[in-house]
Parts: structure tokens; sequence; C-alpha cells
């Protein structure tokens, strides 16, 4: 297979879309810290975001070949598919983490800290630990994907400040509703690779009742960002209003259970975090 392909290959092993929206949240903590704009570091992120994100994400990739082998969802992925050997997939693994880290170095060691964060809650605390054995996996998946947003935040201030917390947990307080619905729409693929998602290990008022707390949480972040920070009305006033809608949608799920209903909930989801991270820096 040509070097082109085996590239493609290796760029699938970063799941596109999710680093995609892993980037929206990076920049758009970037913007919200209302800074003045550092040009080179704003360019210096897309290889942090590409390598820090991607690279960890082919890692866990790598780690799952088995699962993903199992599950209909994932078992065309390149290393089940035999796209690449474990060999060029560990050395490009190992390419897009330095070049995340080295790039990160460029700015400043916050943001080198959060790609190793996420490297840590990725792997070591969701990938390795909990997966496969917990219902609290989540969490730990979740602490992760919210390490690109404090570390767009650094990148423009710095540090950790409490915008930059507070936008983490806004990711954090959106993972439910992202995992729970898609694993609920592919439940047969979790049970059958024996992972423990509370959808597979409990009942839908359960799993349901959560994400709704979930959500309202994210509303209720988002406001206490506007209020701490003094930017992110309109993100506050848009998210809240897509939370609203989300709630609608979770609770005709919750009243007639179905995999179409819970997709409906899945792919609605990626515009409530969209919205906070696009137009947080603004009124
Ligand atoms: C515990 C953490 C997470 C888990 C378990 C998880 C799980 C998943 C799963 C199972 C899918 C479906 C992938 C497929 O179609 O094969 C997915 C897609 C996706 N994820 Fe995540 N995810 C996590 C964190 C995140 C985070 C933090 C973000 C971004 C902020 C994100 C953004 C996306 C996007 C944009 C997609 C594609 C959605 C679509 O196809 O419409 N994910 N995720
Ligand atoms: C700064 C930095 C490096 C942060 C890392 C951000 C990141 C990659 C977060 C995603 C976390 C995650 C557990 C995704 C789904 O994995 P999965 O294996 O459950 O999904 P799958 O079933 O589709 O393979």
């Amino acid at each position: 297979m040509s070097f082109i392909k085996k590239a493609k290959a290796l760029f699938n092993m970063t799941k596109p879309a999710q680093m995609g929206l892993l980037l929206i949240t990076v920049y758009g903590a970037y913007f919200a810290a209302g800074t003045s704009i550092n040009i080179r570091n704003l360019l210096l992120l897309l290889p942090v975001g590409i390598g820090g994100i991607g690279g960890v994400t082919a890692l866990n990739m790598y780690l799952e070949v088995d699962i993903d082998s199992i599950m209909a969802r994932t078992r065309k992925r390149p290393l089940p598919s035999k796209q690449l050997s474990n060999t060029e997939a560990i050395v490009g693994i190992i390419l897009l983490i330095l070049i995340g880290i080295i790039a990160a170095d460029f700015i400043n060691k916050y943001v080198v800290f959060a790609i190793i964060m996420g490297l840590f809650f990725d792997i070591i605390g969701y990938t390795e630990l909990t997966k496969r054995t917990t219902a609290t996996n989540i969490l730990f998946g979740g602490i992760a994907g919210a390490m690109p947003s404090l570390g767009g935040w650094a990148a423009a201030t710095g540090y950790y400040g409490i915008g930059g917390i507070l936008l983490a947990l806004i990711v954090l307080a959106w993972i439910p509703m992202h995992i729970w619905f898609i694993v609920y729409y592919n439940i047969d693929d979790y049970k059958n690779a024996s992972i423990p998602m509370l959808p597979v290990i409990s009942n839908e008022k359960t799993f349901g009742n959560i994400v709704v707390f979930s959500i309202i949480s994210l509303a209720i972040l988002s406001w206490l960002f506007y209020f701490l920070e003094g930017r992110g009305m309109i993100a506050a006033s848009l998210s809240t209003i897509l939370v609203i809608i989300a709630l609608l949608k979770i609770n005709k799920f919750m009243r007639y259970p179905s995999k179409n209903n819970a997709l409906s909930v899945f792919k609605f989801a990626n515009s409530v975090i969209a919205v906070v991270f696009v137009l947080a820096r603004f009124f």
C-alpha cells in the first residue's frame, strides 16, 4: 500500500470528526480568554491539537484493536482492517504525540501539561483502567476530553484560569449526553464487547436522568462563565435554549426508548458544545 494510503489510514486513526470538534474547543477557549491574539501561538495550536489529540486518540485505537475488531461500528478501522501494521501505527502515533508536545513547548509549559493530562486520563485512566471494568469510565475519558479546552485557555493566558477551568467543566458536563446515547444506539456492539457503559448495565431512566442533571449543569456553568469573565452572554443564552431542546429530546427518548430517538439526541448534542465554544468570546 502506498505511503499516501498509509498516511490516510493513520489520519483516520485520529478520528477526524471528533478531533475537529476538540479543535473547536481548543480555539474556542483560546479566543474566549479575551486576550490579544498572538498569531504565532494561534498557528502553533494546530500541530499541538492534531499531534496531541490525534496521537492520543490513535494510541487509544491501537490499544483497543481487540474491541474494534468485535464491534460492527469499528471493525473497518485501519488496524482491524489491516490498512496499517502495528509497527507503522505505533511509529505514526509516537511522531504525532512528539509533534504535539514539541509544538506545545514553543507556547508554554501549561499547554504541554494539558497534553500530558489528556494522555494520562485517556490512555491510563480510561482505556487501560476503567473502560472495560466500570461505568465510571466516561469520567476519565471526559476529563481527557476536557484537557484541549484547558490547553487552549493556557495558550492565550499563560496559566489555567477559572475561565479555562469552567470551559473544561462544560466539556465534562457534555460527555454523558455525547456518549450514552450513541452507546444505546450501538448497544449490541457494547454488549458483545463486554464494555460496561451505563446504558449496558442499567436502564433508560437511570442514565437519562444523569444526562438531564449533567446538561442542566452545563447551562449553569455557561452562565457562571459569563458572570465571572464578563463575556459569553450570547453563548450562555443560546446554549440554554439548546439544552432545553435537548431535554425535550431526552424526555421523548425516556417516554419512547428507541435507537432512533437515541441517535437524535447524539446528533443534536454536538451543537450544544459547539455553540458555547464558538461564541464564548463575544458579548
Ligand atoms: C469519554 C470520552 C468520549 C467517548 C467515550 C466518546 C465516544 C464517541 C463515540 C462512540 C463516537 C462515535 C464514533 C463512531 O461513529 O465510530 C464518538 C464520535 C464523536 N465524538 Fe466522542 N467521545 C468522547 C469524547 C469526545 C469529546 C471530548 C469530543 C469533543 C469535544 C467528542 C467529539 C465527537 C465527535 C464530533 C464525534 C462524531 C460525531 C458524529 O459522528 O456526528 N467526543 N465519540
Ligand atoms: C490534550 C489531549 C491529548 C486530550 C485528549 C482528548 C481526547 C482524545 C479525548 C477523547 C477521549 C475518549 C475517551 C474518546 C472515545 O474513546 P472510545 O475508545 O470510547 O471511542 P470508540 O469506541 O469510538 O473507539
